[in-house]
């Protein structure tokens, strides 16, 4: 089955200003080459703590960011990086805060148009029937159109953000933590409106969180970042469950209470994102590490089943 969204080695570094010592400057690894699938109709959840490369791969997956190297490829057409319509018409993002990424100064009807005008030309009455038909399906009045984005609570603004990415008609959404900044009892609601439109619309997602409890929820199949590589790949219900990447472990076990975020994982010590270590990332917060992870980066390998972890000496089930 083609894959409704593929990366190969997609990669992405950041030179920062400083120099060190000589004329070469400073460079971040953010993204490190990585290969991924998401199958059509997949709500595949990416989890990772703050720092981890979650916004900068979603970036370049929407086309907001060049990838330093590497490959997207969406139901199997390679994307083209000086195409942006192209980009638009098959990925959206749904940004976090919903609130500060709508334009303060358009009211919300010019704010859902300028993507039907952009991307698919739409004018006159084709415009007005695109508009109001996401607006219904995202549950918000009409009469909201000629309102702007101050005038609405959080979960409101994130409907118009989801409802404003759905009607360039895209097969796939990025969802940008895009439950955080809601509270408790507004994020169900959005949760089941995702599901029901994924449904309706033949849609799939890529669902970045921090949030385990949430990811779990969402999602068919779980990817975990680490310091810009993927440490662990599988079903949603084993990948926290029965983890084999010793990170996923130490993650699961530091959030088990339902929305908490990842905060007793980040009490390890972080390599320097300037000067990443020659092996394994997690080798130094690690207690099954040997001189081979130290030395050595480990390749993402099938543990058992769908299931696959980055790891010399991976946990048994
Ligand atoms: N424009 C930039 N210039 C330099 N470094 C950057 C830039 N953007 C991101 N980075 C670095 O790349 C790494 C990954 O950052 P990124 O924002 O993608 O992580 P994240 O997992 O989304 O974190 P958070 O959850 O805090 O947003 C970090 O070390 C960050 O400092």
């Amino acid at each position: 089955m083609t894959p409704a969204l593929k990366t190969a080695n997609l990669t992405r570094t950041f030179e920062i200003g400083k120099r060190l010592f000589g004329p070469a400057r400073a460079r971040v690894h953010a993204v490190n080459p990585m290969s991924f699938e998401v199958r059509p109709g997949e709500t595949l959840g990416i989890v990772g703590e703050s720092g981890c490369g979650k916004s900068t791969l979603a970036r370049m997956l929407v086309g907001l960011l060049p990838p330093t190297s590497g490959r997207i490829e969406i139901e199997g057409r390679a994307l083209d990086r000086a195409d942006p319509v192209a980009f638009g018409r098959l990925i959206q993002y749904v940004f976090q805060d919903p609130v500060s990424s709508l334009n303060p100064r358009k009211t919300i009807r010019q704010i859902m148009e300028a993507p039907l005008r952009n991307l698919h030309g739409l004018k006159g009455a084709a415009l007005d029937d695109r508009v109001a038909e996401f607006f219904d399906a995202v549950n918000l009045r009409p009469e909201f159109l000629s309102r702007y984005p101050h005038e609405f609570s959080g979960g409101q603004a994130q409907r118009i953000g989801i409802a404003r990415a759905l009607a360039a008609s895209p097969r796939i959404l990025i969802l940008d933590e895009p439950v955080s900044a809601l509270d408790v009892s507004v994020q169900a609601q959005v949760l089941n409106l995702l599901a029901d439109l994924k449904i309706r619309l033949n849609l799939t997602y890529l669902f970045i969180s921090h949030d385990l409890a949430v990811v779990e929820a969402v999602s068919d199949r779980i990817a975990v970042l680490y310091f810009g590589s993927l440490v662990e790949t599988g079903p949603a219900e084993k990948v926290f469950a029965s983890p084999r990447h010793p990170y996923t472990k130490l993650l699961a076990d530091s959030a088990p209470v339902v929305g908490r975020p990842l905060g007793g994982a980040q009490s390890g010590e972080l390599p320097d994102p300037l000067n990443p270590p020659p092996g394994c990332a997690f080798a130094g917060r690690c207690l099954r590490a040997s001189d081979l992870c130290r030395s050595a980066v480990p390749d993402l390998r099938a543990v058992e089943g769908d299931q696959f972890a980055a790891c010399h000496h991976p946990l048994g089930p």
